[in-house]
């Protein structure tokens, strides 16, 4: 698949979420469930933005240190800021991140922002790459869980993989969770 053709397959997916979206009530059951096993540990979400599944309830549930991801620059791995519920700044991309004097965190479970997703375990994003580079940083220094998060109608078939990609381990949405088979 060309890159042309996965700007096309993201674009297309982006504004599928914008038009379907979901049932925020079965995302919030759904992800609760699939952290309680990580009490404890530190977890990473995001604040939805751009019609993206809302994970901030489940969250706040969570009975552990929590954290969000930082955007420094481009083509450089996430950074995580602890994060209380207190107020964000603004970042690049229309992103919110706790502020500079937020100790930096390193998560043990994240909760991962996607454009389309596959059974497999496989997603598309934003397209900056982010994640990709994050996790595999994070996986070559210890155990992680990167938890998917998406409305069932962000579901495809077949998501075309590269070789730098990082599949989920689990992934959440309104209608349930799925165990990707490897
Ligand atoms: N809520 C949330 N926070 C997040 C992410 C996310 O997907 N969702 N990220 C996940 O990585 C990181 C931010 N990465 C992002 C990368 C690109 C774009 C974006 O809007 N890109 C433009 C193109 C910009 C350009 O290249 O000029 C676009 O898609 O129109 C947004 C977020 C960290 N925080
Ligand atoms: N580990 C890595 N090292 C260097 N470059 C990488 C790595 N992972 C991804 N990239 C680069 O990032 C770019 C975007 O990758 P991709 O299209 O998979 O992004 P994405 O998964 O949609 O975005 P995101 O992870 O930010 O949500 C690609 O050009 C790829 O070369």
């Amino acid at each position: 698949m060309s890159a042309a053709q996965k700007a096309a397959l993201r674009a297309e997916a982006l504004a599928a979420r914008l038009r379907h979206g979901g049932d925020p009530a079965g995302i919030t059951g759904h992800l609760t469930q699939a952290l309680a096993p990580h009490r404890g540990r530190v977890l990473s979400g995001y604040r939805p933005m751009r019609g993206e599944a809302d994970p901030l309830p489940a969250m706040q549930a969570h009975d552990g240190p929590l954290c969000l991801p930082v955007v420094t620059g481009r083509a450089v791995p996430l950074i995580f800021r602890a994060w209380r519920g207190g107020p964000l700044d603004p970042g690049p991309f229309g992103t919110w991140h706790p502020p500079e004097s937020a100790p930096v965190l390193t998560p043990e479970v994240l909760i991962v922002p996607l454009a389309a997703f596959d059974r497999a375990g496989n997603r598309i994003g934003y397209g900056g790459g982010y994640y990709d580079r994050t996790l595999q940083i994070l996986r070559a220094a210890g155990p992680v869980v990167a938890i998917g998060l998406a409305f069932a109608s962000q579901e495809l078939p077949q998501v075309p993989t590269e070789e730098f990609d990082q599949p989920l381990d689990l992934i959440v949405t309104d209608a349930g969770i799925v165990l990707p088979a490897h």
